[in-house]
């Protein structure tokens, strides 16, 4: 008997509708500016560490790292004030500036882009630099949390908690912000996990229709039906491109606990890595973020747990679990 052994990559490269190398272009933010907590610009350090690139390979990609991740300490400006409510305003801009060139170039040569945060301010970065490729591309935006609010709308003025309007053009372009131009409609996002909204946020979801399905959808109806739903909504025919957002606080403290901002009530560990199956089953993803792993909260089994788990999500969004 003769068996033939195909490498994960080679059959994510035959479902692939938009990516048709096995190179996945992989940038790493150590970013914590959209956020007062330190740590979470350690996360991908950590992910490193524990292997995430070489786990990749062993799927048979080979890895193209986008240069000089040191670069985002060191571009913190001396003096940063806040612009009205927004804390570290240029630091946050000039980093998701940096982070839009490098998942561009990424995508322009055909590789799947997984960029690792950081906090979720970089999503600012990623979309656009993704959608200057993919212009019909939509987006699956798994969280606790809706980050949406505007410099106005926001309470704690962090900006980790606003990447969304200004991707969609909910705010007017100003300095140093005035270098994003709105490249995602509102129909063409949709939310998976909701359990933690601002009362101006869901007030934004409403005006602009914005599909989520929230921790109750996920009770209620299961998550594989979920998921079918989110993707009939922004993706009816599956022939649409996907970047699929992922913020680890998502999951469940008990799952993932070394996250910023944790939210009790969250998706399990299986309902997480379904989520990344089943975007990675569409042969539409072309890519992913993983965002707000902060490995200097808990003690240090809660950072293995947390950044194994980050691994893990990245893996099966990479086809990992597909056979
Ligand atoms: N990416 C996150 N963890 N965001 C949390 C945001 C929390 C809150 N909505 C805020 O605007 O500050
Ligand atoms: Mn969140
Ligand atoms: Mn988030």
């Amino acid at each position: 008997m003769e068996y033939t052994i195909i490498s994960d990559a080679q059959r994510m490269a035959e479902r692939s509708k938009f990516i048709k190398t096995t190179v996945v272009g992989v940038t790493c933010v150590p970013f914590s500016g959209g956020q007062p907590k330190g740590g979470v610009d350690d996360g991908p350090i950590e992910m490193v560490r524990f292997g995430i690139l070489d786990q990749i390979q062993d799927m048979g990609y080979s890895v193209e790292l986008s240069e000089g991740m040191d670069k985002y300490r060191s571009m913190k400006p001396a003096s940063d004030l806040p612009i009205g409510k927004m804390k570290n305003p240029r630091y946050v801009s000039m980093a998701a500036r940096r982070v839009s060139d490098q998942v561009k170039a990424h995508c322009e040569q055909g590789r799947m882009a997984v960029t690792l945060g950081g906090d979720h301010s970089i999503a600012m970065g990623t979309l656009t630099g993704s959608s200057m490729v993919y212009k019909d591309m939509c987006v699956i935006w798994v969280d606790a949390h809706a980050d949406i609010n505007t410099p106005e709308t926001t309470d704690s003025g962090n900006l980790h908690g606003c990447p969304l309007s200004f991707l969609l053009g909910l705010c007017k372009s100003e300095a140093p912000f005035d270098w994003i131009e709105p490249c995602l409609r509102a129909d063409r996002l949709v939310y998976i996990g909701l359990r933690d909204v601002d009362p101006g946020e869901k007030a934004i979801l409403r005006k602009h229709g914005i599909k989520a399905f929230s921790m109750h959808d996920v009770d209620k109806h299961g998550i594989g039906k979920v998921v079918e739903m989110a993707l009939d909504h922004v993706n009816k025919d599956r022939s649409l491109p996907i970047h699929m957002s992922f913020d680890v606080d998502a999951l469940d403290p008990s799952v993932a606990p070394a996250t910023g901002t944790p939210v009790r009530g969250g998706l399990t560990f299986r309902e997480g890595h379904y989520i990344c199956e089943a975007v990675a089953e569409t042969g539409c993803l072309v890519a992913l973020d993983l965002v707000e792993v902060n490995p200097a909260l808990g003690d240090p089994e809660s950072l293995r747990q947390t950044v194994a788990v980050g691994c893990s999500l990245v893996r099966c969004s990479l086809g990992e679990s597909l056979l």
